[in-house]
């Protein structure tokens, strides 16, 4: 801006300042804060401060304030920013002090960016920096677009910047989130697309917060639209077992004047059982629910605490049993119960989902359930992987070809992979290994709904549904250039994340289970001495359940229908075990003797510890690690923990 341009901008800010009688002073948050600047921090429009970044130091100190929350805000700044790269937009997450505690843009320009202060550690609090999207979001508490001149001070502008702000679970004020570019167009208009992704992303980082605090409450969500209101809740209220509301977020407080400390049969005029089978209803009109304060409906549905309560006497125990397929996968483990509760969500909604775990964790195993469990269960379940077909015939064994496109191939043709699932799943198993150039022809498929076999002139309609895995990040993948972001787009209409067996606290359910399974095969009685059991849930497993299943067959044959002892199990078994811990296993006799193995597994050598340091008393240990009575009990089982006065 010129000399010229600056001093009418100084001007103006002097004018609208020290006028008492404008009228949209009031009004206009830019104005209000121009008046504050002057008025109140003693700013001058005419000296303004160079960017002020903090020291490291004191950079880490607000960011350690706000640790936990950082983690969260971060993963959705990532996702927003993969929706503005290739922009010249940069995301900052201020504090509650106006502090950039994050920061996301191209490091090659910040030379350009960190003289502007658009760079982690600058100060954007109104006192320091001026009227500014951040620091006035920070005074006026709603999203604000500071477009070019609207900033205080000269220095900044040429910036156009667009902040939200965020609140925690409690509603405290917390930070903003804020999408800032060095050059814009000159119409303030130009930003409007601005301020609906940061208000919308500053939204889903307060709900995924909010959901992170109270993960061990249930959760209600209300909405306006049936589709939606399983994944994006307008309103969302945490309760607990009682019914009594413990949280309530943004969008929720603005609703209710006061939720929290309410029942939520205040609310809504129904009993929580009332509630929960509203929620529980597969169709959209039997989902609404009025509340009896607001007059008004809403579409609702309800989510499980992570962790189990010590009871739940409101709530039906069958009501999360409805699909048998999806429950034989998982025991007790809170991690696989909550996956397998959003799963049950997702049945015949019409969506591709993309499954990540790492090799053997049952990737196959869920999308099979999710398969046997929707409406299309009698229709082909077709599974490929991609890793495991060379790459010259996956095209073919995929798309299908017709008769006489290659030499030495079945005179007529063949229906692809794709065609053969119509109506069906497609599972596409290591999809991060399919070729890009395939990964066009596969985005096609899915966007237009039809197959073009090789050699064909006319595409085949097809009605797909795709299940999609991977052990690889795929996002990784993209941003090397290997997978298409398109496609990803395409896939993920929800991802589910599985567990690895080493944090599955159902690992004794899952030995059971395989070693039914197994032992019914070989026709054998599979049965398991403790000392055996004790090395199979200290294990880290490394190869998953698929391993488990490998070693508890090698474990059976061995055995020839005797008790399974750990000298049948391989030596990667009971080689991991602490040395000198073997000598004494198959001696053992109570659970004390088993602590040398339980040393390898921290949760089980932890709960021993709070045992004997609590005396035994089940209530201290219940309280101390934050786990109800009945987990405590059913871990000392799994364990093999005895307590002292029960060993004979
Ligand atoms: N919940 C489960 N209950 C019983 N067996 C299971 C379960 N999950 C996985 N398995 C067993 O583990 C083995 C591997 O499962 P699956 O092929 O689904 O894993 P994956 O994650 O798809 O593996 P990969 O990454 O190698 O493709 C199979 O033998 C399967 O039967």
């Amino acid at each position: 801006m010129n000399k010229t341009a600056q001093m009418q901008h100084i001007d103006r800010v002097l004018s609208v300042a020290h006028d008492v009688h404008a009228d949209d002073t009031e009004t206009d948050p830019i104005r209000r804060s121009w008046k504050r600047c002057i008025k109140d921090y003693g700013l001058d429009p005419a000296r303004s401060p160079a960017a002020r970044i903090v020291p490291s130091q004191q950079l880490r100190e607000h960011q350690e304030q706000i640790e936990e929350f950082l983690r969260v805000a971060r993963a959705g700044m990532e996702q927003m920013y993969k929706r503005i790269s290739g922009s010249d937009y940069v995301l900052l997450l201020s504090d509650a002090e106006g502090i950039t505690v994050d920061y996301i843009g191209h490091e090659s320009a910040a030379h350009e960016l960190k003289p502007a202060g658009l760079y982690l550690g600058a100060d954007w609090s109104e006192t320091y920096a001026g009227t500014c999207a951040v620091g006035t979001c920070l005074v006026e508490r709603k999203p604000i677009t500071c477009h070019q001149d609207e900033h205080f001070g000269t220095s900044h502008i040429g910036l156009t910047c667009t902040s939200a702000p965020l609140f925690d679970p409690e509603g405290k004020f917390l930070a903003v989130l804020d999408m800032s570019a060095l050059r814009s167009p000159r119409e303030k208009d130009s930003q409007l697309l601005a301020v609906h992704l940061t208000s919308m992303y500053a939204q889903m980082i307060e709900d995924a917060n909010f959901l992170r605090h109270f993960r061990n409450d249930w959760i209600l969500r209300l909405g306006s639209t049936w589709e939606l209101v399983d994944v994006s809740g307008d309103a969302m209220l945490a309760f607990n077992e009682d019914g009594l509301v413990v949280g309530a977020n943004t969008g929720a407080r603005h609703l209710f004047s006061a939720a929290v400390g309410r029942k939520l049969e205040d609310l809504f005029g129904k009993s929580v059982s009332d509630i929960w089978r509203v929620a529980r209803s597969s169709y959209g009109g039997e989902r609404s629910l009025i509340t009896s304060e607001l007059s008004r409906s809403f579409y609702i549905s309800v989510m499980h605490p992570q962790r189990c309560s010590t009871s739940r006497p409101s709530l039906p125990a069958t009501a999360a049993r409805d699909y048998p397929a999806l429950d034989r996968l998982a025991g007790e483990d809170p991690q696989m119960q909550r996956l397998l509760d959003q799963a049950k969500r997702l049945v015949n909604r019409r969506l591709n989902i993309l499954v990540h775990g790492e090799t053997g964790t049952g990737k196959e195993v869920l999308a099979k359930a999710l398969h046997e469990s929707s409406e299309r269960a009698k229709q082909p379940f077709i599974a490929v992987n991609c890793a495991a077909i060379p790459e010259s015939l996956i095209e073919s064994e995929l798309f299908g070809y017709t008769a006489g496109t290659f030499t030495g191939a079945r005179n007529k043709g063949m229906k692809g992979l794709i065609l053969q699932s119509d109506g069906g799943t497609l599972f596409l198993d290591e999809i991060g290994d399919m070729p890009l150039h395939l990964q066009t022809r596969l985005l096609r498929v899915l966007s237009e709904r039809e197959v073009l076999p090789l050699g064909a002139e006319k595409a085949v309609p097809v009605n797909l549904t795709v299940i999609a895995a991977s052990h690889r990040d795929l996002r990784n993948l993209i941003s090397e250039g290997k997978f298409r972001e398109d496609l990803y787009y395409r896939l993920c209409g929800a991802t589910l994340h599985l567990p690895s067996l080493r944090d599955r606290a159902d690992r004794d359910y899952l030995v059971e289970k395989i070693l039914r399974e197994e032992a019914e095969l070989l026709n054998a009685d599979g049965r398991l001495s403790g000392a055996a059991r004790q090395l199979l849930l200290c294990f880290s497993w490394p190869g998953n359940v698929r391993q488990l299943r490998n070693v508890l067959r090698y474990a059976l044959a061995l055995a020839d229908g005797e008790e399974i002892l750990p000298e049948h199990l391989p030596r990667e078994v009971t080689d991991s075990i602490m040395p000198g811990a073997m000598a004494l296993l198959p001696a053992a006799r109570h659970a004390d003797v088993y602590v040398g193995a339980l040393a390898v597994e921290p949760e089980s050598a932890r709960l021993l510890r709070s045992l004997r340091n609590n005396k035994w008393n089940v209530t201290a240990v219940s309280a101390e690690l934050d786990i109800c009575r009945a987990t405590v009990y059913r871990q000392m089982k799994k364990f093999g923990i005895v307590p002292p006065n029960r060993q004979s």
